[in-house]
């Protein structure tokens, strides 16, 4: 079923997108990574060395995401799967009473803007052309799946602008796997927990303890091929559409 498959990861250089990229072409897939020009997304394609290539995209923007289809159409022909992990992640709280300062609004609306904004730009181009592959025996063209997060339900103190952007994506998941259903393209949706990976790592080590001992079973981050098996997951199983599905070892964010 992967043989062949050609699948678009957006944050593909990094973390999340770049696990989804190894494992689509460990399946025998071919890949384009989309992620931004500053990532490491050039050397990330060397490293992979075959049925992959990289285009520096911002999902924000409308020529760039056209301009990563139409590679994806010249160098591989077709695209099945769209796996949207571009992201950002801020911390600021609504208000800063010692300094008297709200939260800067041009910070809310740029996380809104890639997280949200980004991921529906993707996926309202990319839905045309998977749109335009020929139905299998179960009458499916190809599957999108995006990234949420378990902010988007228990979203932590400093998290307004990432746990609402999350939100978004989780709330449009169901209407466009409605809108999409016709053509048999199925969109779904992953909600992680906690993850190592350079996002994470952001945090200081103890604090990255600290937020493993919060997690039930396992204990601990989870490893970025743990998120892919999901992905593959999902390509592999025909009935899971509409959905966001929680991947968090049962954790529930405390405050
Ligand atoms: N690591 C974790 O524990 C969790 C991560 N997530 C989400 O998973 C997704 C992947 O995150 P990670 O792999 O952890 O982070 P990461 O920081 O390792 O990777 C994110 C990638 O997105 C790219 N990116 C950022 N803005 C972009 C833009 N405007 N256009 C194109 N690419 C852009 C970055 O260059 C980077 O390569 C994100 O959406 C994040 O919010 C959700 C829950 C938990
Ligand atoms: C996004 C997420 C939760 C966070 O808010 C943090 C982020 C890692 C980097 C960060 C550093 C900080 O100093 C503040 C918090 C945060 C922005 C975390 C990575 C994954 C977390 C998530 O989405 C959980 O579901």
């Amino acid at each position: 079923m992967f043989k062949g498959l050609v699948g678009l990861v957006t944050g593909g250089a990094s973390g999340l997108g770049r696990a989804t990229v190894e494992q689509l072409l460990k399946q025998g897939g071919r890949v384009v990574i989309c992620d931004l020009p500053s990532s490491p997304g050039q050397e990330t394609a060397k490293q992979l060395k075959e049925n992959v290539a990289f285009v520096p995209i911002d999902v924000t923007s409308e020529k760039d995401v056209k301009n990563a289809l139409q590679t994806t159409v010249d160098k591989f022909g077709r695209l099945d799967v769209v796996v949207n992990c571009a992201g950002v992640a801020t911390a600021t709280r609504v208000y800063n009473f010692k300094k008297e300062q709200p939260f800067d609004l041009k910070s809310f609306q740029r996380t809104i803007e890639v997280n949200l904004i980004g991921t529906f730009n993707v996926i309202r181009l990319a839905a045309g052309l998977i749109g335009k592959n020929a139905p299998d025996a179960d009458g499916q063209r190809g599957v999108i799946i995006n990234t949420a997060s378990v902010a988007a339900f228990d979203g932590q103190i400093g998290q307004a602008a990432y746990s609402a952007s999350k939100a978004g994506v989780v709330g449009m998941t169901l209407p466009i796997a409605r809108d999409l259903a016709k053509q048999g393209i199925r969109v779904v949706t992953i909600a992680p927990g906690l993850f190592r990976t350079p996002m994470m790592e952001m945090l200081p080590e103890p604090a990255i303890k600290s937020l493993e001992a919060t997690v039930p079973f396992p204990p601990r981050l989870g490893h970025p091929s743990e998120f892919a098996l999901l992905v593959q997951s999902i390509i592999q199983n025909p009935m899971l559409n509409g959905e966001t599905i929680r991947l968090d070892g049962s954790l529930r964010m405390q405050p």
